[in-house]
C-alpha cells in the first residue's frame, strides 16, 4: 500500500509524516497537490502546517484545490483518509468531516501535550486500543476548537464518531482538561464513512520512539485496518 500524504503550499509535516508512516512500514510518499492523487495511493493523509499561511480560514484555501475533489472521490470509494491538524482543518472545510476547526478559547497557537481518551475503539484508527484508552499527544495550533451545531453534535454523539477527547492524565474528560475549548472536548471525528477521519492532535510526532512516545502509532495503523474494512 502507498499512503500519498499531500503538500499544500505551506505544509509542514508532510516529511515528518512519511517519516513516521515508513517507520510503522507502512508506504508513504509525497504529493505536491497539483500532481494529483495518485491513481494507486492505497490512502490520503493530509498533513499538518500552514496552508496558504492560514489565510481567510485555516485550511480554507486548500479545502478549494482540485486535488481535493479527487480525494473526496477517493474517500467515498472506501480509500483511507486522515487528517491531522492543519489537515483535519482541511478536511472540515472539504466536507470530508462535519463541524468545524476556529480559533482557540485562547486566541493564542497553543504547543503542548495533552492527554486524549480513546472513545471508540471500534475504528481503523482506534483498534490498536481499548475504549477508555489514555494517549499523550503533542498539539501544536492556533485554530484547534472543535465547534458543531446542536443537531450536528448529537449526531455524532449517537453514531459514536467521536473518537478522541480531551481528558486529564485519569482520563476524565474535564473543561480543564480541554486545551482549546472545543465542544464535548473533541480532539478527533469520523467522517460519514469510518474509514475518513480527522484529528488535532499530532499522530506522527509521537510515533517515532525517539520523539518522547509512541502512542500515536496506533492511530497511524489505521491505514492499514481501514483497507482491512474497504
Ligand atoms: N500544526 C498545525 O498543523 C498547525 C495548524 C493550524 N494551521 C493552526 O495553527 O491552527
Amino acid at each position: 500500500m502507498t499512503v500519498a500524504v499531500i503538500q499544500f503550499g505551506g505544509s509542514n509535516c508532510d516529511r515528518d509524516s512519511v517519516r513516521a508512516l515508513s517507520h510503522l512500514g507502512i508506504d508513504a510518499e509525497r504529493v505536491w497537490y497539483e500532481d494529483g492523487l495518485p491513481t494507486d495511493a492505497t490512502g490520503v493523509m493530509l498533513p499538518g502546517g500552514f496552508s496558504y499561511g492560514d489565510y481567510l480560514r485555516a485550511g480554507a484555501m486548500a479545502a478549494r484545490t482540485p486535488i481535493l475533489d479527487e480525494v473526496r472521490e477517493a474517500a467515498a470509494d472506501g480509500v483511507p483518509v486522515l487528517g491531522v491538524c492543519n489537515g483535519a482543518q482541511i478536511g472540515c472545510e472539504a466536507g470530508l468531516t462535519p463541524g468545524a476547526f476556529t480559533i482557540n478559547e485562547s486566541a493564542r497557537f497553543q504547543c503542548e501535550r495533552v492527554h486524549v481518551r480513546v472513545e471508540n475503539a471500534d475504528t481503523p484508527w482506534t483498534r490498536a486500543y481499548d475504549e477508555g484508552d489514555v494517549l499523550s499527544l503533542p498539539i501544536a495550533h492556533g485554530e484547534g476548537r472543535f465547534e458543531a451545531n446542536d443537531e450536528t453534535y448529537d449526531r455524532l454523539v449517537s453514531e459514536d464518531r467521536i473518537f478522541l477527547r480531551y481528558c486529564d492524565e485519569d482520563g476524565a474528560v474535564t473543561d480543564d482538561a480541554n486545551p482549546n475549548g472545543s465542544r464535548g472536548n473533541v480532539a478527533g471525528v469520523l467522517g460519514d464513512r469510518e474509514t475518513v477521519a480527522v484529528m488535532m492532535p499530532h499522530p506522527e510526532r509521537a510515533t517515532l520512539p525517539d520523539l518522547d512516545g509512541t502512542d500515536g502509532a496506533g492511530l497511524l495503523r489505521g491505514f492499514e485496518s481501514a483497507l482491512a474494512v474497504r
